[in-house]
């Protein structure tokens, strides 16, 4: 092991800011609270203090470029001159009104579509290639990188998105084209190093996710051939290749690639990534980054385990320097534990956002230098001991519970409907909503006061009630035939189940980006997840006490809830995934007891949490699946089970949706303009089925003209015994004023629909 030496490195680090500042900054610019002079200084502040920070926590190679307005593959985007024609800028420098054009679109033009980063909870938007020519508007890299260089005399390590990566999730173009597209952009990737190189940095880290989620061996190809020309072109350059959020698709085509640097998650590929390293070995010329610090999830990290992880890494690593870093770019994790106050000592002692993962990195460096610190490694056992003794004990009581649960319905569909048909004689194409309904400020500053003690529970609760009750009369009046009570006593769909749920801790300032400035606090699992009162019943049972229309009951699935927590990592995602499942059929019991027997269960994130792996599907489907059945399955024939999907693209796991055995699904359809109608189209879906028909993250409203086309392009594939009537997803992020009149429409277009196809009772 002589001749190794390890340097401490960051791949990303939270936008944020501790304290939000970062997301407040955005919105008052949007409503133009703020100048851009100002906006752009404050920024600015904020950008080189998280470099100071990271600096300060002992972090040598730190990451510079990966800070934001908005997205990074918006960035990326925008740095090549892709701008969509409807956004009709000429500029040469793309502005800050047309790059938020892209990102929220305005009253003309619809906003760039926006999708999940791999497996995570976190969106990117999806760049437009269609008829573009990619140029280069601004080398962004390398001016973060001259920035803090002259700001704060910190050589920092420029962040790219690589090529291969970037176009993977592009769209607007044909497979086929890949490799005539790639060559536009290699010359402008080629700009971008050779610029970088003149200015002095050494290193640069190139981002290349795809290369762990099933990439095509085929398509090494294109890999080779583009870092040959890097390599050629840019030679006195340091390139540190990074994936992430999985093991190595082609461990040994990757090592090899003329490049500097391989960087490797060794959280969540541990497994085959130390297989290929410990048969295939590792080429003596590069450097090794090891991700060796979850950047998923927020678990200190236990560093005598790390460091024996190390000591097998290191067993077969030539000698040379080599990185020791987080898993992936920290963006999914919180800023700081600091400002937890509420939670218990042992659990916040066992808890490391990005802050204190950069302190574990640089403990760990120092351990590998041979300057080991005792008393940090003794502290930390002690934490674990401590936490071992006080949680994490998976209760027999719990699995024989959840043992005794069905995970059939005691019917058939077909024969469910019959009773379902009976019992709530809807009109057909019924017309219904997500759930949600606008969470204004005024909501959110209730909540606000009510957690601060400045309000009392019985006056919450009276707000919540008078909530409930506006919006039971708008939608009677709109004319909906299935309604909700609108979800204002929630502050999240996950955060607020967590917060009800025993085995869940939630914090006070855990705050992770989730797209654009919102924003998500995913609560903690940190025991076994328990039932301890009804949820989500009185406020259901009050909305229905006001209606002869029936109220749809609205909770969060299994899948949906673990995946947008932070989980336990000692036990199976699956196991947790039942537990949550057994709390949530005895909430489904309580709503049925109560007389509410159409329930939703919302699973937005089963889609999202597919492995990034093809073969390791089945596996996962099979246990979300299960869950979801886990959940659902103990209620009486004719009690209606909904659930809801967004974020399109379901045609690949259609047999998975049909297992769920819900007897209603909602997907979001809009965006994808019927794509999905024809994936249902192909493989027969014989349950009923509510297709989004307008899309709610735009304040745009529908007319009934396009609405009514919508819906008749379904009902060309899909029975009308089996449509429903929806919009896309909930309208929390909506205002008042747009949800009425976007209903209203919708529900018109349903009437002229039933009328002039003569469709009256289901
Ligand atoms: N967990 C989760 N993941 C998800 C989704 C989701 O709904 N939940 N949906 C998709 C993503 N969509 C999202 C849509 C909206 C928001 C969103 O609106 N987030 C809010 C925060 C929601 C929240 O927790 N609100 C708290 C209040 C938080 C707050 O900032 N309060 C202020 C006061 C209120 C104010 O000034 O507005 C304060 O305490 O100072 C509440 O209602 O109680 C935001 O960023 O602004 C997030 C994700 C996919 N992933
Ligand atoms: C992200 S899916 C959201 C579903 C939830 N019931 C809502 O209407 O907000
Ligand atoms: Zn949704």
């Amino acid at each position: 092991m002589m001749g190794i030496t390890w340097t401490s490195s960051n791949l990303g680090y939270p936008r944020l800011g501790e304290n939000r500042e970062w997301k407040k900054l955005l919105e008052r610019l949007w409503k133009n609270e703020l100048d851009e002079e100002t906006f752009l200084k404050e920024m600015k502040h904020l950008r080189l203090n998280h470099l100071k920070k990271q600096k300060a926590k002992g972090i040598q190679s730190i990451p510079v470029g990966d800070f934001t307005f908005y997205d990074h593959m918006l960035d990326t985007a925008v740095m090549f001159g892709i701008i969509p024609r409807r956004f009709h800028s000429t500029d040469k420098k793309i502005s800050l009104s047309t790059y938020f054009a892209m990102a929220r679109g305005t009253a003309e033009a619809p906003a760039c579509e926006m999708t999940k980063w791999f497996n995570t909870n976190y969106h990117y938007i999806v760049p437009e290639l269609n008829e573009t020519i990619p140029t280069l508007t601004e080398n962004k890299p390398l001016k973060a990188y001259l920035e803090v260089k002259e700001e704060l005399g910190i050589e920092g390590k420029p962040v790219l998105i690589g090529p291969i990566t970037f176009l993977k999730l592009s769209k607007g173009y044909k497979k086929e084209s890949f490799g005539s597209l790639l060559q536009k952009f290699v010359p402008l990737y080629v700009k971008i190093l050779q610029e970088l190189e003149e200015a002095g940095a050494a290193w640069i880290q190139i981002d290349e996710p795809s290369l762990n989620a099933s990439f095509p061996i085929e398509d090494y190809f294109f890999v080779q051939k583009v870092y040959e020309t890097f390599q050629r072109e840019v030679p006195n350059i340091s390139i540190m290749l990074q994936t992430y959020f999985e093991a190595a698709d082609h461990y040994t085509k990757l090592v090899s690639l003329p490049v500097d640097g391989i960087g490797l998650d060794f959280v969540h590929g541990w497994e085959k990534n130390i297989q290929a390293l410990k048969t295939e070995g590792f080429p003596a010329n590069k450097s090794l980054g090891v991700g060796l610090i979850d950047g998923r999830n927020v678990w200190r990290a236990d560093l005598q385990k790390k460091h024996s992880e190390l000591e097998l890494i290191t067993s077969y690593l030539p000698e040379g320097n080599h990185f020791l870093q987080p898993s992936s770019s920290l963006l999914h994790v919180p800023v700081s534990t600091n400002s937890e106050r509420k939670l218990s000592p042992v659990l916040k002692d066992s808890l490391s956002f990005a802050d204190e993962k950069l302190e574990e990195i640089n403990s760990l460096t120092n351990m590998l230098n041979k300057k080991p610190d005792e008393k940090w490694l003794e502290k930390n056992q002690k934490v674990f001991q401590r936490f071992a003794e006080t949680f994490r004990q998976q209760s027999e009581k719990i699995t024989g519970e959840k043992n005794k649960l069905p995970s059939k319905r005691s019917l058939p569909f077909s024969e469910r409907k019959t009773h379902q048909d009976n019992k709530w004689k809807l009109p057909l194409l019924p017309t219904t909503t997500i759930g949600s309904f606008p969470q204004t400020k005024e909501v959110r500053l209730e909540r606000r006061a009510f957690r601060k003690g400045e309000k009392s529970i019985n006056e919450y609760q009276t707000f919540i009630q008078n909530k409930i009750k506006e919006w039971i009369d708008i939608q009677e009046e709109i004319g909906l035939d299935v309604l909700v009570h609108g979800e204002f006593e929630r502050n999240d769909m996950v955060e607020f189940f967590g917060e009800k749920l025993n085995g869940f801790a939630f914090t006070e300032n855990g705050w992770v980006q989730s797209y654009g400035s919102r924003c998500v606090k995913p609560p903690i699992i940190y025991d076994d997840v328990a039932f301890e009162h009804p949820m989500t019943v009185e406020e259901t049972r009050f909305a229905q006490s006001l209606t002869e229309k029936p109220v749809k009951g609205m909770l969060t699935g299994p899948v949906t809830i673990l995946n947008w927590s932070f989980e336990r990592d000692d036990i199976p995602r699956e196991e947790v995934a039942y537990q949550i499942a057994l709390a949530l059929s005895y909430e489904i019991k309580a709503l049925e007891s109560a007389g509410i027997e159409m329930i939703q269960v919302d699973e937005p994130a089963l889609r999202e949490g597919l492995p990034l792996k093809r073969e390791e599907w089945d596996r996962y489907l099979n246990w979300a699946v299960h869950a979801f059945r886990l959940a659902t399955s103990n209620v009486k024939p004719s009690t209606q089970i909904h659930t809801h999907m967004c974020y399109s693209e379901f045609h690949d796991m259609i047999e998975a949706i049909r297992a769920l055995d819900a007897d209603v699904i909602s997907i979001e359809t809009s965006r994808s303009h019927g794509e999905l109608i024809e994936a249902f189209e192909t493989a027969i879906y014989e349950k009923e089925i509510g297709l989004g028909i307008y899309d709610i993250h735009s304040p745009r409203i529908p007319s009934v003209g396009e609405m009514k086309e919508m819906i008749e392009r379904a009902l060309r594939v899909l029975p009308a015994s089996l449509f429903w009537i929806n919009p896309d997803c909930g309208l929390k992020t909506r205002n008042k004023e747009e949800t009425v009149k976007s209903l209203k429409n919708m529900v018109q277009a349903a009437e002229e629909i039933r009328e002039s196809h003569k469709l009256q009772i289901k």
